[in-house]
């Protein structure tokens, strides 16, 4: 896979170069490059904003340095072929994603997730100021499978700390990033439900004992309590989750405990 990431703070996304995605980076399974926007500036002042069309608060993001950026973005990733196989670029007929983090976006989820993470090439643009010119995502369509995409209800300051949590969330699922595929088995929202409470040594804590069962080595009676407090959390945090689960699905996998 490979990620391509353009911002006006591209230091924002030196967290990437740490754990899991920095490993995954050296070991080829991921290519990321971050790109300054700036770079793609005509004027002496590399500016980036203008004020809005219409009034308001605030500045917008010009759209002509955005063109020229994922123009350039496009070019590198179809010369560049992926690192697992020669030509193993992006498939024919596969167009790039262009992830644009917004308040305004679909929301971003372990479903989407795992969906972005069958892709080849992603490209995300983190926006500043008010926005970027919609002009910009009108032309994009015409190149890439345009996402615009929310972390949450709840408004940041740009789109480099949404990013960040969306790389992470979605490289980690990309084989061999993670070094034991079962920990991606049973962790919350893989099944529609919150995780269950984990516990480790010492067996007594400040007064506090671990579980019982946990020590029972009885692994049928440990499942079903796994099993219990995940559909316990799920309906006291979070009941919207509880209303969209697939009624088979959770019998077959009560049944499976
Ligand atoms: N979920 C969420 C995304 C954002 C976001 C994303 C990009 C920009 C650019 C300027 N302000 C932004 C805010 N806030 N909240």
């Amino acid at each position: 896979m490979r990620i391509d990431v353009v911002s006006i703070f591209p230091e924002y996304l030196a967290a990437l170069d740490l754990s899991l995605i920095g490993k995954a980076r050296l070991q080829g399974l991921l290519e990321l490059s971050v790109e300054d926007l700036r770079r793609y500036t005509t004027d002496r002042h590399r500016t980036v904003d203008d004020t809005p069309y219409g009034g308001g608060a605030g500045m917008v993001m010009k759209p002509e340095p955005w063109a020229l950026a994922l123009e350039d973005v496009l070019e590198r990733g179809a010369a560049a072929p992926g690192p697992a196989a020669p030509g193993a670029g992006t498939p024919p007929g596969e167009r790039p994603v262009l992830v644009v983090p917004s308040p305004a976006g679909e929301v971003f989820t372990q479903a989407v997730a795992r969906e972005l993470a069958e892709r080849e090439h992603l490209v995300f643009a983190c926006g500043r100021y008010e926005g970027i010119d919609e002009r910009v995502v009108d032309w994009a369509r015409e190149r890439f499978e345009v996402r615009p995409m929310s972390l949450g209800d709840y408004v940041l300051n740009g789109g480099e700390v949404a990013v960040l949590a969306m790389v992470e969330a979605i490289g980690r699922l990309v084989p061999g990033v993670i070094g034991n595929p079962e920990s991606l088995v049973e962790e919350s929202h893989s099944d529609g439900l919150l995780e269950y409470p984990v516990y480790t040594k010492p067996a007594l804590w400040r007064d506090r004992p671990v579980p019982e069962v946990l020590l029972s080595g009885h692994h049928g009676r440990i499942a079903r309590w796994r099993r219990d407090l995940q559909l316990r959390r799920t309906a006291a945090r979070r009941p919207d989750l509880v209303a969209a689960l697939d009624p088979a699905a959770l019998d077959r996998a009560d049944r499976a405990v």
